[in-house]
C-alpha cells in the first residue's frame, strides 16, 4: 500500500488524502494567479510570522469556528508576513475554497498547508493562489527531491518540514531552500520547543544557507524571542486562532502590540 511507511495518526491522514487526490490527477486546473513571493517574505529583515488559518487538529481537536477571509485580514493588519491556510478537511476542517476566500482578502504570499502526496496537488496548490505548498519528509522521504523538482516545475515553492536529525540529512541532500522545523512529532503528536532551535544550529553547522522556519506549540512572546538570529520565520497557528482577535494576538505575540 502506498504511504504505508508512515505511522500514527501522520500515515492515516496522507493515506486517505491519496485516496482523494489520485482521481482527480489529469483533472484541468485554471490558470494560476500572479502571486507574491513566499521565501521573499520570510528574507525581510528579522523575524518573519506566518500565521496560520486552523480551525481543529488531530492534537487540539476543535479550536475555532472562523471566517477564514475576516483572520487572514486581521493576521495581515497585525503585521504577518505571509498566511497558512489548512486545506485537509477531515481532520483539520480545512478546504480548498478557504484558500481561495484568503487569496481573495490578503495580498501576502500563502501557504498551502496539507499533506501533499501526489505532484498533481502542487499544480493545484498553485491554481489556487499558493506561493508554497508543504513538504513534509516524514512522508516523502527520499522521494522528497522528486517532489521539490515537481514544485520547481508547477512553479511553486516548497516548505520543506523536518522534524529529526535523519529527516534534516534527507532535506539538506534534496536541495531545500525553505526549511521548516517542527517541534511537534507528527506521530505521537508531542511538541518539544528545544527541537527547532536544535535542528536549525545543526542545519548551520551543516552549511544550509537558506530560509529557517520554526514550526508549532509557540503561544507566548518569550517563546518566540529566542528565534530571533538563527530563524527567518516562525509558523504559529493554534494560539492565533483560538485567540478570537486575531489581530492584536499577532501583534502581542511579535512584541508589537501596546500590550506586548
Ligand atoms: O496540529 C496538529 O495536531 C497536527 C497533527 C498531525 C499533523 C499535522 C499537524 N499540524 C500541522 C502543523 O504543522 C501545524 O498546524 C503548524 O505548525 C502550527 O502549529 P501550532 O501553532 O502548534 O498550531
Amino acid at each position: 500500500m502506498r504511504w504505508a511507511h508512515v505511522p500514527g495518526v501522520l500515515g492515516e491522514i496522507v493515506r486517505r488524502r491519496w485516496e482523494e487526490v489520485l482521481p482527480l490527477v489529469g483533472s484541468p486546473l485554471p490558470e494560476p494567479p500572479t502571486v507574491p513571493s513566499f521565501g521573499g517574505a520570510l528574507a525581510e529583515p528579522g523575524l518573519s510570522l506566518i500565521a496560520e488559518v486552523k480551525r481543529k487538529s488531530p492534537s487540539q481537536g476543535d479550536i475555532a469556528q472562523l471566517d477564514p477571509a475576516q483572520v487572514a485580514r486581521q493576521y495581515a493588519e497585525g503585521g504577518a508576513r505571509a498566511i497558512s491556510v489548512l486545506t485537509e478537511p477531515h481532520y483539520f476542517a480545512g478546504s480548498d475554497q478557504d484558500l481561495r476566500k484568503v487569496r481573495g482578502a490578503v495580498n501576502l504570499p500563502l501557504l498551502r498547508k496539507d499533506f501533499t502526496v501526489h505532484p498533481y496537488q502542487l499544480a493545484e496548490a498553485r491554481s489556487l493562489g499558493a506561493s508554497a505548498a508543504l513538504l513534509i519528509v516524514a512522508v516523502l522521504r527520499e522521494e522528497t527531491a522528486s517532489f521539490l523538482e515537481a514544485a520547481h516545475q508547477a512553479g511553486i515553492e516548497a516548505l520543506v518540514e523536518v522534524h529529526d536529525e535523519a529527516e534534516l540529512e534527507i532535506a539538506l541532500e534534496a536541495g531545500a531552500t525553505i526549511l521548516g522545523i517542527n517541534n511537534r512529532d507528527l506521530t505521537t503528536l508531542e511538541i518539544n520547543l528545544e527541537t527547532a532551535p536544535r535542528l536549525g544550529r545543526l542545519a548551520r553547522q551543516r552549511g544550509y544557507s537558506g530560509l529557517l522556519v520554526a514550526e508549532s506549540g509557540y503561544g507566548r512572546k518569550e517563546e518566540i524571542v529566542p528565534l530571533e538570529g538563527l530563524f527567518d520565520a516562525v509558523l504559529v497557528g493554534t494560539s492565533l486562532a483560538r485567540s478570537g482577535s486575531w489581530r492584536q494576538a499577532v501583534e502581542v505575540l511579535m512584541g508589537r502590540g501596546i500590550f506586548s
